[in-house]
């Protein structure tokens, strides 16, 4: 990675005897959405703070926007929101009101309050609701709020902790759009915490797999299955009308396009396993073959299989409790 906005080199923690975050490696770039995921005990919070230069490492270092955390704790805060699992707000108040006394707090000057405190509503989509009591929000804009008040301080990385705990599963779909639309259009480096496979899986370009303190795995979703599941990630099974009449013929066409590795025919089915996403080609050929396909059902190796891998391979099943929903 050229430039990385955020470094971490050999990050350690201890609390007594407990490491809670062991020599930890990692660099994220500039706009891009990281993921830190793991079961509760992980390490990710403790990361969180290390990078937010409230918790001292015991060992190694963290640079934010080139800045030692540990040393300039206050020069990082200036770069980097952080919205913890629950923000805080004064329900009395209009949201825009709290926006507002937040940018002053935050030093933005008094001419250009208003209009900064308007746009950034409109920007986390409660531009119709701005006067509305903050009190009575409910909880998923409460958390669009608590983005505005990172927002509005045009942070070059936000820190999100949990940030979709508690609202409803559409707001939910609403909430992680809004986050990578924000981080595409500010080229945003956003930094996400969660248990939560899915929602990682939908908006994350990578994720870092954290399981008792140590960064077991890291990369994008097709870098971490092809590692994991080797030549064989994508599986794709296509379902005919009729049993086929000249399946070897068929399988040996299928296993002549290029990324097929595998393929298994039973009665109307026929299972393939792929090193890409070949399905589209799959499907041609079985048109340009005259057959009358019913299904197709692709499988993308998510995180799901890549936990159940990593359970398989590391640690016990027990020792966590995993939110897969
Ligand atoms: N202030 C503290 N004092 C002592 N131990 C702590 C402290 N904070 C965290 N720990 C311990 O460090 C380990 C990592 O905790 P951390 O909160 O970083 O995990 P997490 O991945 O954020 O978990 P969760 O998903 O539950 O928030 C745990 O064993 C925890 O008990």
């Amino acid at each position: 990675m050229e430039n990385p906005i955020i470094e971490l080199h050999g990050l350690t923690k201890y609390y007594g005897t407990v490491k809670a975050v062991d020599n930890l490696s990692l660099k994220i770039g500039k706009g891009e959405i990281f993921g830190l995921l793991g079961p509760n005990g992980a390490g990710k919070t403790t990361t969180i703070l290390m990078m937010l230069g409230l918790a001292e490492p015991s060992e190694g270092q963290a640079m934010v926007c080139g800045i030692n955390a540990t040393r300039h704790p206050i020069d990082v805060r200036r770069k980097v929101g952080y919205l913890p699992d629950s923000a805080g707000f004064y329900d009395n108040m209009s949201a825009l009101d709290n926006l507002m006394y937040i940018g002053r707090l935050n030093g933005i000057p008094e001419k250009e309050i208003v209009s900064r405190a308007r746009s950034t509503m409109e920007m986390v989509g409660l531009g119709g609701e701005m006067h509305k009591k903050a009190g009575a929000y409910s909880r998923g804009m409460k958390q669009r709020l608590g983005l505005a008040d990172l927002l509005i301080r045009k942070p070059a990385v936000m820190i999100l902790d949990e940030p979709t705990l508690g609202i409803d599963p559409s707001g939910i779909r609403d909430f992680l759009h809004l986050i990578r639309q924000l981080s595409r259009q500010e080229e945003l480096t956003v930094i996400l915490s969660s248990h939560h496979l899915h929602q990682m899986q939908q908006i994350c370009d990578r994720v870092g797999i954290f399981v008792e303190g140590r960064l077991l795995a890291e990369g994008n979703m097709e870098t971490l299955s092809r590692s994991l599941f080797g030549k064989d990630s994508f599986a794709v099974e296509i379902t005919v009308r009729e049993p086929l009449p000249a399946a070897e013929q068929l399988e040996q066409q299928l296993l002549q396009l290029n990324g097929v590795t595998g393929v298994g025919i039973d009665a109307a089915t026929v299972a393939l396993s792929c090193h890409t996403d070949i399905t589209p080609d799959i499907v041609r050929l079985f048109v340009q073959n005259g057959l009358n396909v019913t299904g197709v059902h692709k499988k993308e190796y998510g995180l799901d299989e890549i936990y159940h891998r990593f359970f398989e391979n590391n640690v016990k099943k027990e020792s966590f409790q995993w939110q897969v929903h």
